[in-house]
């Protein structure tokens, strides 16, 4: 007679314990990364990651609002009564808005889903693209330089490329083995707001040095609802400090909800950019092409702005994918500060709106 084994099912995120740390080795990860799970679970993965994005868009905005009733109330003298149900009605929605996003299983349930949305079925890490590109980069450089051995200017453009190892910073890891394949050419330092591997450090992007020598810079100190400084250590810090060859920062930007600090991320990149070194940027497509305030020229003109020039883009069905190089011979673009209240007339690129159409979003960067 047959034994009868019992089916284990699908290997599913939401077979993941919502606490624990996760496990790269397990097979249950494997297994997830490499059939995408099942297909039912897609949508629920998506709408994980819909809904914690809406959430900590939302949080960031009342939370700026909060920052900027709170000062003008401190530089004004009277706080009228209406004032105070403003900010007890602020107050609350704030903590209405952290309630859901526990209830949606937080940072960590998030992370679970964008792992699953890495998997091969779902077009893959978003660092394939990059690496392929880095690789006819390098080849044509080479190539170049090899046929002009005595000009300047082409060394001096690719001279990061041509680096025997290149420094990358990998903003917002879920995965520290990204770039397994690549360790004899490319050395990644992983950075996450909520590490999941001991090999990716817990930090802020906007808190990382442009050198081990400067003092501890951030323009920004991030305040989102899960940040816990405490268990960082001085030498997570030393070993996470600029100058980098690359800065990776894949689906990061459109995860922060605030709209300014989404324009410091990219300032941030230039600090923290060695001479000539390139940013990778992925948004999520509708970013690019579906946003009231938003679009693919206005992206390069921010990066012009920023001196960045573009190596190439791709839009894939889902994602833009852009890998900018910093042009250090540029003479620097007038300096906008960033702001620390709603105001758009101090920004070099303010919000505006450029599109008009039923059902567009409302992503946009300001710089
Ligand atoms: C959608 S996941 C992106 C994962 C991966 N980079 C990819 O391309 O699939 C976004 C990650 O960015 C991290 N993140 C967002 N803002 C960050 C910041 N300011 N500093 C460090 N990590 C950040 C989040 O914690 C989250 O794990």
């Amino acid at each position: 007679m047959k034994s009868k084994r019992k089916s284990k099912g699908p290997v599913t995120a939401s077979k993941l314990d919502k606490n624990a740390s996760i496990d790269f080795d397990s097979p249950a990860l494997k297994k997830l990364r490499e059939t995408g799970g099942i297909k039912k679970e897609y949508s629920r993965t998506s709408s994980i990651i819909q809904e914690f994005h809406n959430l900590n868009k939302r949080l960031a905005i009342i939370r700026k609002k909060r920052q900027f009733h709170k000062s003008s109330h401190q530089n004004s003298s009277k706080s009228t009564a209406i004032d105070q149900s403003v900010f007890s009605d602020e107050l609350i929605e704030e903590k209405e808005i952290l309630k859901k996003l526990e209830l949606l299983g937080g940072l960590n349930e998030y992370q679970k889903a964008s792992i699953l949305g890495q998997s091969k079925l779902r077009g893959g890490d978003t660092s394939r693209w990059m690496v392929k590109v880095l690789l006819k980069l390098r080849n044509k450089i080479s190539t170049r330089a090899n046929e002009n051995p005595g000009n300047k200017t082409n060394s001096a453009i690719s001279a990061p490329i041509l680096n025997e190892k290149l420094k990358l910073l990998d903003v917002g890891c879920l995965d520290p083995f990204n770039y397994k394949k690549e360790f004899s050419w490319i050395d990644p330092v992983c950075i996450d707001l909520n590490s999941q591997h001991h090999k990716i450090i817990k930090m802020d992007f906007l808190s990382v040095p442009i050198s081990s020598l400067s003092p501890q810079l951030p323009a920004y100190n991030a305040d989102n609802y899960n940040s816990d400084s405490e268990t960082q250590s001085p030498n997570d810090e030393e070993s996470c400090a600029g100058p980098f060859d690359i800065v990776s920062l894949s689906l990061v930007v459109n995860f922060e909800g605030d709209i300014i600090k989404r324009g410091e991320m990219l300032r941030h990149s230039k600090r923290l950019l060695n001479p000539n070194g390139y940013l990778f940027l992925v948004l999520p497509l509708p970013c690019i092409n579906n946003s009231r305030y938003f679009d693919h020229s206005r992206l390069l003109q921010i990066a012009s702005h920023l001196n960045f020039t573009t190596v190439e883009f791709h839009h894939s069905n889902k994602l833009a994918y852009y890998l900018f190089q910093l042009d250090s011979l540029a003479p620097d673009s007038p300096t906008t500060k960033p702001s620390s209240t709603n105001s758009n007339s101090n920004l070099a690129f303010p919000k505006k709106q450029l599109h008009n159409k039923k059902n567009m979003n409302n992503f946009s960067i300001v710089i």
